[in-house]
């Protein structure tokens, strides 16, 4: 039965293309076209994928993880230190209760971090997610384990969107310069509590809004359920070492919905804590996404559902975080 599930989700071992991912001709590789045959295929049938071979150490991935533990562990008055407010830029530590889909509170706890820009560098609307992120002082080494993490998904983003660019038909780089030249990425850092056989959502279903997100679960639980095609839930049980990559809203309007952003949702059955730790490879905060001319020229009426004709990444970004954070108010 669990293999079963597994297949059901592509694994893409990605290591051919990382080897010639900064070669303009990368496609003369025969591993290369067979790494973008296979990330083609996971983008049109379901939008999600394992990346294997990806090159960022198995070690790496766990401490991660298991800092991430420890942190949740804390008391409660401890993990407040670093509480998200609107004053802090929507960054920091938000009890169990405080995040919101579609209009139904989720069940779990979690630290929200924003690539940090200059004041004042994207206007009225960047004010809202203004301020350095918020670490704690406990586990000690957290934020360099962290800075160091966001930077290796930062690159391996950026090489797997090589990859998807040629899958789309387009050159290597139909998603850097102009538009994702400094991309804003965003990283939830995500505790579910451990429940008592209740179907309880620990994320409501809901798709990501960026470009790419690179998941990193728990070895040991299965949570994370993806919504297929056909209009069933599949389980995406953990494969360690690997991520699970998926596709965002903005790549679904840069593609001209020939690739799609996938619903999911997170139910933690177990009776054990699980954590996740969610990083979204984001467009710069301020392009102005719409269909890539390349993309509406080669696939003029190849789309499932509707896309949208421009939208400017950061105000997209901010009315969803405003949204769910709509209770969170300045005094709580
Ligand atoms: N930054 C991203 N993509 N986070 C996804 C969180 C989705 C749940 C959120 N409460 C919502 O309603 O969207
Ligand atoms: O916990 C997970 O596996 C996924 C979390 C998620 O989908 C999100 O934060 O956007
Ligand atoms: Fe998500």
């Amino acid at each position: 039965m669990a293999t079963n599930f597994i297949s059901l989700l592509p694994i893409i071992d990605i290591s051919p293309l990382l080897v010639k991912c900064d070669d303009f001709d990368m496609l003369e590789d025969a591993g290369v076209v067979e790494v973008v045959r296979k990330l083609d295929r996971a983008c049109r049938d379901v939008g999600f994928f394992y990346v294997i071979g990806h090159g960022i150490s198995e070690d790496l991935i766990n401490k991660v993880k298991e800092m991430t533990h420890r942190f949740f562990e804390l008391p409660y008055e401890e993990k407040l230190k670093i509480k998200i407010t609107p004053a802090a830029g929507y960054r920091g530590y938000q009890r169990i209760g405080v995040n919101y889909t579609s209009g139904k509170q989720d069940l779990h706890e979690a630290i929200d971090c924003y690539r940090e820009f200059n004041q004042g560098k994207y206007g009225e609307i960047g004010k809202v997610l203004e301020g350095p992120n918020q670490w704690p002082k406990n586990p000690q080494e957290y934020k360099e384990l962290m800075d160091e993490y966001i930077k290796l998904c930062t690159d391996l983003s950026r090489n797997i969107l090589r990859g998807i660019s040629l899958a789309l038909g387009g050159s290597p780089y139909e998603f850097e310069g102009n538009m994702v030249g400094d991309p804003f990425w965003v990283m939830r850092i995500i505790g579910y509590p451990g429940v008592n056989g209740e179907n309880e959502i620990g994320c409501g279903a809901h798709t990501d809004y960026g470009l790419l997100t690179l998941i990193n679960q728990d070895d040991d639980k299965t949570a994370l359920q993806v919504k297929s095609l056909a209009g069933d839930w599949i389980s995406a049980i953990p494969i360690p070492g690997s991520f699970i990559c998926n596709i965002g809203d903005m790549l679904k309007i840069l593609s001209n919905g020939v690739y799609e952003s996938t619903l999911h949702r997170v139910i933690n059955n177990s009776p054990r804590y699980r954590v996740c730790v969610a990083f979204f490879y984001e467009t710069n905060f301020d392009a102005m996404v719409e269909p890539l001319d390349i993309f509406k020229e080669k696939y003029p009426e190849n789309k499932r559902s509707q896309v949208v004709k421009r939208i400017v990444y950061g105000e997209h970004l901010v009315n969803k975080v405003q949204t769910t954070f709509a209770k969170l108010v300045e005094h709580s």
